[in-house]
């Protein structure tokens, strides 16, 4: 004689349908044609203080949840529907709509940065592009704007412009170690048909998000439009290589489109800080004592 079906705490389900086992039939609800049981099993558990833990498991378990398995309306008429779920396990078994949006988006990156990276081979369709979009990539690197800005504080001769550099110093220097802790917290891996024939790269540099080109970008032309008196074809001129810089990336295949955006982003919100912690010889009288 087959053993009783039993709940999850391993009490026998018939004790819950009593009331229905007499008109059982093969694959009625007695006879586990459907989940019926299963749900009073799982709502008796609840109501005598069973673990809600296990009752999940249960609803998620049962044929109501397996597709294809729910009995049809016009086979069982005179049942009522089902009780409504406790709120908790509805969220359990419909998909978030911020986890869709997500996937969507994520989907929507994926496809447009495939579709952007033209040159990201020399057997690319835009491949011959290749060597500019390369030099584009040293104009935004970190090396030569540190060098650079340490060679013009070395030869700077007035107070004020040794501020502004030692600010640009420091931006720099907080630039990379906030990227690199974000590419290290993230380990979002560069698009499979990105080549790693980079210039001097760091650890971290395998990872993608956010680009370390944008956050620069953004943070170095915010710092110069806000420090140097420029003419505004020249303004156009830094905004302009800062976006050739970005969309240069997803053309190369180093990124996909959301690390570029959310370097901007980041950069940009970058100066605030630096804007925010502003080092002058009232605050930090020692670093400006020592430079000199
Ligand atoms: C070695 C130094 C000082 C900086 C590394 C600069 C670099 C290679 C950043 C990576 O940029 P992407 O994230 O845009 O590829």
């Amino acid at each position: 004689m087959p053993s009783p079906r039993r709940n999850i705490e391993g009490r026998p389900l018939v004790a819950s349908a009593s009331s229905s086992s007499s008109s059982s039939s093969p694959g009625s609800p007695a006879h586990g044609g459907s989940s019926r049981f299963e749900f009073q099993s799982l709502l008796s558990s609840r109501a005598s203080g069973g673990d809600p833990t296990c009752a999940r498991l249960r609803v998620s378990d049962s044929p109501v949840h397996r597709r294809g398995s729910f009995p049809l309306a016009g086979a069982v008429p005179s049942q009522a529907p089902p009780p409504p779920l406790p709120e908790e396990d509805r969220m359990d078994l419909n998909p978030s709509f911020l986890g869709i949006a997500l996937r969507s988006l994520l989907a929507i990156d994926l496809w447009l940065s495939k579709k952007l990276g033209v040159c990201a081979g020399e057997s690319s369709s835009w491949g011959s592009v290749r060597p500019l979009m390369k030099l584009l990539e040293i104009s935004g690197h970190g090396i030569p704007w540190l060098l650079g800005t340490l060679y013009c504080l070395s030869r700077s001769d007035s107070w004020a412009g040794r501020e502004v550099l030692m600010n640009l110093l420091f931006a720099l220097l907080l630039d990379l170690l906030l990227v690199a802790l974000l590419k290290g917290l993230v380990r979002r891996r560069r698009p499979a048909h990105n080549q790693m024939d980079m210039f001097v790269t760091l650890s971290v540099d395998k990872y993608s998000f956010p680009s370390g080109h944008a956050t620069r970008a953004a943070l170095v032309s915010r710092f110069i439009l806000n420090h140097l008196v420029l003419a505004i074809p020249l303004r156009v001129l830094v905004v302009l290589w800062a976006f050739i810089l970005g969309l240069s990336r997803v053309m190369l295949g180093r990124h996909n489109v959301t690390d570029v955006a959310f370097g901007f982003f980041w950069g940009y919100m970058q100066y605030s800080i630096v804007d925010y912690c502003w080092l002058s010889p009232h605050n930090a009288p020692l670093l400006f004592v020592l430079w000199n």
